[in-house]
């Protein structure tokens, strides 16, 4: 699935109709008999169905869903939320056939009187604004959504919900809380918007029929969904040996915090790694080693517990690196940190405390000549472009992307909805994962993970986005049958990778 812009929609939109020939009205009438039909699947006959229509297109798609419900036998009331005068085009033909078929149109006389209705009816479809909002909520629609949210009725919304905007950029809006969203054609941003993915409830897509080449690599904005990781994870060599599968050099950890590199390690060997090597402080060795038999060490100097910069580190006989975790902020391991950063000629994976210490220098990571993986979570994001986490939960999309350019790396911004970005702009979000990997030591796991796909034979956004995949699934795997969201450790979700590595072997 493409990911979409209100823009961007509006001008596939107008390629199928100016360039493909296609009527508008057939697009519309398209959306609301996919949508009606969905909607037959979930309501019976016997219940009373209230379809809220709004002045544009999204009003229009209501009109169509109305009509092929009446012909189909159930009774939906039908209210209008503008004058009849702003009906026009595309949605006007549509409302004069619901007309046509034998339909009646109730108007809201005023705004309370809502209430009435929905205390009249099980069901509300909300037709009342799509793509096509622009700044605040006017009236009714404000004092609508408000009233649809506060009684417990199904609530299924059409192409969005209500006074939800489709792009980044708002924060602060009042939007109708769905039951169920029928997304039409493709999702847009706000899907995966975590301020505005609740409001979608559970939210699916339905194809219009709009002619692919519309599409034609204008999007760079895709989903990324199991039957791609089926495409490009790649099998295991039948004659492979531990040196094919690559071998890791795994930075990080302090006496404070040991844990988070045992994790990586042991979740980057349960992912495929070949041989993974911990460097860290010489201290913590015998108690990592007790949790990780199958890593060898690479004992490294210390200072108060922590990794310190008087050290020459061997690191040229690794195939990628990761680095980072639990090595804590303290400037002598910034320094060691930033100087094999810039030294390393193979890929390397920058995570947690790692990111801290580049914010210091970005120019380190500009200037590598090998691929750079920077895994930040939204709280990291704002620290490496000093900005606010408020702006990064706004601007997700954008703020990676034009990072990942300007600084021509690939990025990781975690969250309910993780983006890989690519130095070309493009962007996958991952569809897998759950409340449960909310927790400490999540970060750590998936870097281990992304170390072992970085190193097997793909391409390095099919890497990071399969092991980003793999780890969502691990959880959402021990979810359904172990665990709750409550309980889940990462530790769990390292055992739980043997689950979804077996059903893609
Ligand atoms: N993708 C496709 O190919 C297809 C898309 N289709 C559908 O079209 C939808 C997009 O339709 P659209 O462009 O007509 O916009 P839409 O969302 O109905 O709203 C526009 C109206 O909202 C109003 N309004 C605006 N801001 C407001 C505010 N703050 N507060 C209050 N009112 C506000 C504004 O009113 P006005 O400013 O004129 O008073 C205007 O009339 C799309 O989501 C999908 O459902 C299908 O039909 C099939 C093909
Ligand atoms: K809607």
């Amino acid at each position: 699935m493409h990911i979409v812009t209100a823009n961007e929609m509006y001008e596939i939109d107008r390629f199928a109709i100016e360039n493909a020939g296609v009527d508008g009205t057939i697009l519309m009438e398209n959306a609301g008999r996919a949508i009606a039909e969905k909607v037959v699947s979930l309501v019976k006959k016997s219940e009373e169905i209230l379809v809220l229509v709004g002045s544009g297109n999204n009003g229009g798609d209501g009109f169509v869903i109305a009509k092929t419900l009446l012909n189909q036998g159930y009774k939906p009331t039908v209210l209008q939320l503008a004058a009849n005068e702003k009906i026009k085009g595309a949605a006007l033909y549509h409302k004069q056939l619901f007309i046509n078929y034998g339909g009646t149109i109730q108007q809201l006389q005023a705004s309370d009187e809502i209430t009435v209705f929905l205390n009249n009816t099980d069901v509300v479809i909300d037709a009342m604004l799509g793509i096509g909002i622009t700044g605040t909520l006017r009236p009714p629609f404000d004092q609508v959504i408000k009233a649809v949210n506060e009684v417990d009725k199904l609530t299924i919304s059409v192409d969005i919900p209500s006074g939800v905007p489709a792009d980044e950029g708002v924060l602060d809006f009042i939007g109708i809380e769905a039951d169920y969203t029928f997304v039409i054609e493709e999702p847009k941003m706000s899907v995966f918007l975590e301020h505005c993915t609740a409001y979608y409830g559970n939210w699916s897509v339905v194809k219009i029929g709009l002619p692919h080449q519309a599409y034609a690599n204008q999007i760079k904005r895709n989903t990324w969904v199991e039957q791609k990781v089926r495409t490009t994870l790649p099998s295991r060599d039948a004659f492979s040996h531990k040196g094919s599968h690559g071998r890791g050099l795994i930075i990080g950890g302090s006496r404070q915090m040991p844990g988070s590199v045992a994790m990586t390690a042991l979740a980057s060997l349960r992912a495929g790694s070949g041989l993974i090597t911990i460097a860290t402080v010489k201290e913590a060795i015998s108690s990592i080693a007790q949790q990780c038999l199958e890593a060898t060490f690479l004992p490294l100097a210390s200072q108060e517990g922590v990794i310190s910069e008087r050290q020459q580190i061997d690191i040229s006989t690794y195939d990628a690196i990761a680095i980072g975790m639990g090595m804590g902020r303290k400037k002598d391991t910034g320094l060691l940190t930033r100087k094999i950063v810039a030294k390393a000629k193979v890929p390397v994976l920058i995570d947690a405390d790692g990111l801290y210490h580049i914010s210091e220098e970005l120019s380190v990571i500009t200037n590598r000549k090998s691929p750079t993986i920077l895994t930040p979570h939204f709280g990291e994001m704002a620290m490496l472009l000093d900005t606010t986490i408020q702006n990064v939960i706004a601007h997700p999309f954008s703020l990676a992307e034009s990072f990942s350019r300007k600084h021509g790396v690939y990025l990781v911004l975690k969250g309910p909805n993780t983006i890989v970005s690519d130095p070309e702009g493009n962007q996958w979000v991952n569809t897998t994962g759950n409340a449960g990997l909310a927790k400490g030591g999540s970060g750590d796991v998936l870097s281990g993970i992304l170390l072992a796909m970085i190193m097997q034979r793909q391409k390095m956004t099919e890497a990071l986005s399969n092991g980003c995949f793999i780890h969502g699934k691990a959880a959402d795997n021990l979810v359904v049958k172990k665990h709750s969201e409550q309980d889940l450790l990462a530790t769990d979700v390292i055992k739980g990778l043997a689950s979804v590595f077996r059903t893609f072997s």
